[in-house]
């Protein structure tokens, strides 16, 4: 397949390397020191004391890679705005493009199910209705990461958690079909592993889940997601706190998998906090803002969620990492 993974840097060099490895035709939009590295010696993925190298066509310019089977946007969420004019040179009419990235998607409610319970405004997400105007409902695939990935040098990605590494995707109306099977065999066979989800917005929610909970607690103490879990001064609010997530979700998914301060929790900064700690735009909008605007949308009150979200706002201001939309 020819699969243009878009803002290739943390993630989306893994999975550039990966299905560029398995026989793809991929090329990346990239820039800055990362963009000349990768077109010098390739792109790096390391895992552990191992290192697979790639050659992919690389660009600041989606002009010079041409029309795709698929566009994979691994751009933070802060970044997906130039996806309304960047898209257009990768399109062929049947082009699929899978939006991955943390937290509620700009597209939320396009091809929802009449099922799901009213969705607030979530024009903040697509200022404009720029990206609404230029990517139709027929293109939309949406995709949840799981998986840890640091850019280590120009060029090099470092896969941080070998024992799961998963994107899953589901088109934006929950329909199966040839496309999503394809391009799930192609993801299983490049060894990141997408395993069928029935309901894609359901795994959005049972991933944001941990980043509007834990993660934005990481960013406001400055620790890891093992720091947190285990810091004894947090031990009896963090339940409370997880207790507000869930019950947003399953306002939309009553099943959803609720997250709990149990099992295994990664000794590394989540993304949010990295982002804060190298002065990068933060994704206030996706991880805090969107999941408020779900409670109040269904009348929930959720004072300790809250109470982060203007923290995590005042924080990401203070630092000019954050504007609202
Ligand atoms: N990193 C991780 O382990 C995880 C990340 N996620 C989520 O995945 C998404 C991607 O995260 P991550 O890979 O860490 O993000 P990165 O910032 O590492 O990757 C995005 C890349 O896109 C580049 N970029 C942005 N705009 C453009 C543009 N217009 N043209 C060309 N390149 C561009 C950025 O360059 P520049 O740096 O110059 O801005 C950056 O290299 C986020 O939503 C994140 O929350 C989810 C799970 C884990
Ligand atoms: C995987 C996890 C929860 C933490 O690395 C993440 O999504 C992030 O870093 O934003």
């Amino acid at each position: 397949m020819r699969i243009c993974v878009f803002g290739a840097g943390a993630v989306g060099s893994h999975i550039a390397v990966r299905l560029a490895l398995a026989g793809h035709d991929v090329s990346c939009v990239m820039r800055g020191p990362h963009l000349d590295a990768a077109k010098t010696n390739g792109l790096t993925l390391r895992v552990g004391d191992a290192a697979f190298k790639a050659n992919v066509k690389a660009s600041d310019d989606p002009a010079a890679l041409g029309a795709q089977d698929v566009v994979i946007s691994t751009l933070k969420a802060t970044g997906v705005a130039s996806l309304a004019t960047g898209l257009q040179p990768l399109l062929r009419d049947d082009t699929s493009v899978v939006f991955a990235q943390n937290g509620i998607p700009w597209w939320y409610d396009i091809g929802l199910s009449p099922k799901h319970p009213p969705v607030p405004d979530l024009g903040f997400l697509d200022p404009g209705g720029r990206l609404r105007a230029a990517i139709p409902r027929e293109r939309i695939i949406g995709g949840v990461i799981f998986s840890s990935n640091e850019i280590v040098a120009p060029g090099i990605a470092a896969n941080l958690s070998p024992e799961r590494n998963r994107l899953l995707i589901g088109e934006c109306d929950d329909r199966a079909g040839d496309r999503i099977a394809k391009l799930r065999a192609a993801l299983n066979e490049a060894r990141i592993e997408s395993p069928e989800v029935p309901q894609i917005r359901e795994t959005i929610w049972s991933k944001l889940l941990t980043n509007m909970s834990m993660s934005v607690l990481c960013s406001l103490t400055g620790q890891t997601a093992r720091g947190v879990r285990d810091d004894p001064s947090l031990a009896e609010v963090i339940p409370r706190l997880l207790d507000e997530a869930n019950s947003i979700a399953q306002t939309c998914f009553p099943e959803v998998k609720r997250v709990s301060r149990t099992g295994p929790a990664p000794d590394h900064k989540p993304s949010i906090l990295q982002d804060y700690e190298l002065g990068r735009a933060m994704e206030i909008d996706v991880l805090v803002r969107a999941p408020a605007a779900f409670a109040r949308a269904a009348g929930l009150s959720t004072p300790m969620l809250d109470l982060m979200a203007a923290l995590a706002i005042r924080q990401a201001r203070e630092k000019g990492l954050y504007q609202a939309g």
